[in-house]
């Protein structure tokens, strides 16, 4: 299930679902996203990463519709259905209220259509389970679960896994990857671990205000540019990803990117072996095939 080329194809060629064509967002004065272009198409994982604030989440509420752009525009297939998963929701621990009336919210949803979207999320079983007694595996699991209700061709996770131990965070991907296989539909998904969503990823996007880089994982994984992309600003989890190691990871410089315009520090290390000193090898990132599209 987890094997890349086990993956439904994404449909190549066909029209995209979502296209976002040079949008610039501004938000409290501030331009958060500046000439951004990105294209959703059909059965694809998309994973937008980034630094804090660089705008992911910005750029998620921007293709379902949530944000108008003062420029450029989005355009989405007629018809499009979405779904939404996202980073958090708080609910008071004490409201009595089980998953299955809870993904039911706020329309009318049949028990046994509760009792699929679960099973769809990996989390059958649970339609009687209090929410506020749910671990937060499960928690997300019914979030995604709702979210699948809809049958929608476009799903969206905002750092979903956020909380998640890492395994936790690794087996909600792989449910992923098989709602994606089950249904078809498009993700687009916003996540700080890149080590464990590269698995999962059909193509990756790496956001600072705008695309500093993006690219097919595999295709990339082994090119030396990659790794210049992330200095550690995956807090050491691409590092994680090949090995395990205790050291500790700064996480300053958290948005290190190649690109110049990004304007990080790139004068660290990023030689090919890994080392356990300071410098830390980077990992898996991303392609250099890439538009650059600085606004
Ligand atoms: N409604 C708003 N008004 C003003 N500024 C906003 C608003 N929403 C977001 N911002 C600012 O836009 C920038 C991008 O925010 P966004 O949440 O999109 O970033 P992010 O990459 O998802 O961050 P994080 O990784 O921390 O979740 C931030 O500087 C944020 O403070």
């Amino acid at each position: 299930m987890n094997a890349p080329l086990s993956r439904t194809a994404p449909a190549q060629g066909a029209a995209p679902l979502i296209t976002a064509k040079g949008i610039t967002v501004t938000l409290g004065g501030h331009d958060v996203l500046r000439g951004v272009n990105v294209d959703v198409q059909r059965g694809e994982i998309l994973t937008i990463v980034g630094p804090n604030g660089s705008g992911k989440s910005t750029l998620l509420r921007a293709l379902t519709g949530a944000v108008r752009p003062s420029s450029g525009t989005v355009t989405s297939a007629k018809g499009l259905r979405l779904g939404y998963v996202p980073q958090k929701l708080a609910i008071d621990a004490a409201l009595p209220i089980t998953a299955a009336r809870f993904i039911g919210l706020p329309g009318r949803v049949s028990r046994d259509e509760a009792t699929k979207a679960l099973a769809r999320a990996g989390a059958s079983g649970l339609e009687n389970r209090q929410m506020g007694d749910m671990s937060g595996g499960q928690f997300q699991r019914v979030l995604l679960a709702r979210a699948l209700l809809t049958k929608p061709d476009v799903l969206l996770l905002d750092e979903a896994t956020q909380g998640l131990d890492q395994p936790g965070s690794a087996a909600f991907y792989r449910q992923i990857e098989e709602v994606r296989e089950t249904l078809g539909c498009a993700i687009v998904m916003v996540s700080h671990e890149l080590h464990v969503v590269m698995a999962a990823s059909d193509r990756v996007i790496c956001l600072n205000g705008h695309i500093c880089c993006e690219g097919h994982p595999e295709t990339v994984a082994s090119a030396p540019e990659y790794r210049a992309l992330f200095g550690t600003g995956t807090m050491g989890a691409l590092a994680l990803y090949r090995h395990e190691h205790n050291h500790s990871h700064d996480p300053a410089g958290a948005d290190a990117c190649q690109d110049p315009a990004c304007g990080h520090d790139h004068s660290h290390d990023h030689g090919p072996a890994h080392d356990h000193g300071p410098a830390h090898d980077h990992g898996p990132a991303h392609d250099h095939d890439h538009d650059h599209t600085h606004g």
